[in-house]
């Protein structure tokens, strides 16, 4: 690989275009797909006032950017953050293209976000920013279009404020336009956890394929929101031992194990993890690198860089978040032929129940949890298995060969389609 820049390292956008890249290249895959592929079909940037709780107007920048609409409506979540930029959301776009195509659902590729911290507004403030952003793109959303999700710093509230403005403007009530909503407004049950619960799947699936033992099976994990919560709580549950949890503001750690129920209690008191009785103090930067058998980085983009890959000491790392490794360590990591399941595949678990959510209010019927949960399972440990089989018949990593699934399959149906107006 030529020598690149740390700051171009850690560009989400180019690191999904190195594998995307690779991939292609690999597949044989014809020039005109592959300019077609690369790039998203549209990219929406849009500047909007918002009244403050103080009387001032704020103008906030929020995008949408649909990757492929190709094989189904976009679908993506929404992410508040100071950081989020038009490269990230591309790049989360062009992943979710991806990931709805590794576990076979029929969906494109989309994300958004808007230029913001959340944690320093009102929840009025929030409100009237999110009903705002949802009627600046309101032309490019709805079931059959491009279907929002909660990610990094938006929920449940945020996706009720998007349905119900978008329903305002169609004159009615519109459930399937989002997922990841509250249950009594047609959010599915499971979808809170599902992210979560996916990755304690495919990990199962990882230690099958290994060969190693689950019972006392030491996880440390980054991030503790919705996913790396969930999946501490779910994997402790079947029998992991979770050692360590990274946060932002300091990280935990009980070579024993973390009681997970009693730290999710203490963190909803607290507001943090900090302080938290049953484990020692630790450094959140040190924690990535201790001994373990799983790594699951669940927080954010380029926390895995050429600067610590080569002292990871994991066998397995499940990537829970988006991007968490960039392409230079991910060489390093093979040559210390760590065990990468790949974000595509990890966190997918996410957007498949939310496929569920889509499908329950098109129908309007609900099901029960157990039957999210079963098809859930069933979905993610076959796309696992397809993952590693194409990785094993194409002498590639698990990364690429979830790509090379991914892309095979966008571009069987884009030929399909036809690329004629
Ligand atoms: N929510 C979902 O269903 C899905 C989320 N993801 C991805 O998972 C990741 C996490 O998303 P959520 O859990 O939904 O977000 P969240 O906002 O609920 O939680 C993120 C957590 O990570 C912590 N955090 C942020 N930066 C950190 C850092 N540098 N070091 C340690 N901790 C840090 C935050 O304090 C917070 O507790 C993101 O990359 C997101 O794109 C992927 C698939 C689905
Ligand atoms: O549930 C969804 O639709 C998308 C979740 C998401 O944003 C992701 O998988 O990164």
């Amino acid at each position: 690989m030529a020598t690149i820049t740390l700051e171009q390292e850690i560009n989400p956008w180019e690191a999904q275009a190195a594998r995307f890249d690779f991939a292609a290249r690999k597949l044989n895959l014809d020039e005109g797909l592959w300019k077609v592929l690369r790039y998203p079909s549209r990219e929406i940037i849009v500047h909007f006032p918002v009244a403050m709780d103080d009387g001032r107007i704020e103008v906030f920048t929020g995008f949408r950017v649909q990757h492929s609409q190709a094989r189904g409506p976009g679908k993506g979540g929404i992410r508040y953050s100071p950081d989020v930029n038009l490269d990230e959301v591309r790049a989360l776009a062009s992943w979710m293209t991806w990931k709805c195509a590794v576990v076979n659902i029929p969906f494109g590729g989309a994300k958004g976000g808007v230029i913001c911290d959340p944690k320093k507004m009102s929840m009025g403030e929030l409100e009237r920013m999110t009903r705002r952003y949802t009627a600046e793109i309101i032309e490019f959303l709805g079931p059959e279009k491009d279907v929002p999700a909660p990610d990094m710093g938006t929920n449940e509230q945020v996706m009720a404020w998007i349905m119900d403005t978008y329903s305002m403007h169609m004159r009615q009530t519109v459930t399937s336009v989002v997922t990841g909503k509250p249950l009594n407004i047609g959010g599915s049950r499971g979808r809170k956890e599902a992210t979560g619960r996916g990755i304690g799947i495919v990990c199962d699936e990882a230690l099958r394929h290994l060969g190693m033992q689950r019972d006392g099976c030491r996880v440390i994990i980054q991030g503790f929101g919705n996913v790396g919560s969930n999946a501490a709580r779910i994997m402790m549950e079947k029998g992991y031992k979770i050692i360590g949890i990274a946060e932002y503001d300091g990280g935990l750690y009980n070579p024993n194990g973390i009681d997970i129920d009693q730290l999710f209690e203490f963190r909803q008191r607290n507001g943090t993890v900090l302080g938290f009785r049953g484990a020692e103090a630790f450094d959140p930067h040190e924690l990535l690198l201790t001994d373990c058998e799983i790594l699951i980085p669940a927080a954010t983009e380029n926390v895995i860089t050429s600067r610590n890959a080569d002292r990871i000491k994991a066998r397995v790392i499940c990537e829970g978040a988006n991007g968490p490794t960039t392409a230079v360590a991910d060489e390093i990591l093979a040559d210390k032929k760590v065990f990468i399941i790949p974000d595509i595949l990890a966190n997918s678990g996410g957007v498949t129940a939310s496929y569920f959510e889509w499908v329950q209010d098109r129908q309007g019927y609900f099901w029960k949890e157990a039957l999210v949960n079963e098809q859930l399972e069933s979905i993610l440990a076959e796309s696992f298995d397809d993952v590693v089989r194409y990785s094993e018949a194409h002498a590639v990593n698990n990364r690429i060969a979830a790509y090379m699934l991914a892309i095979d399959r966008v571009a069987f149906t884009i030929k399909q389609r036809g690329i004629y107006a």
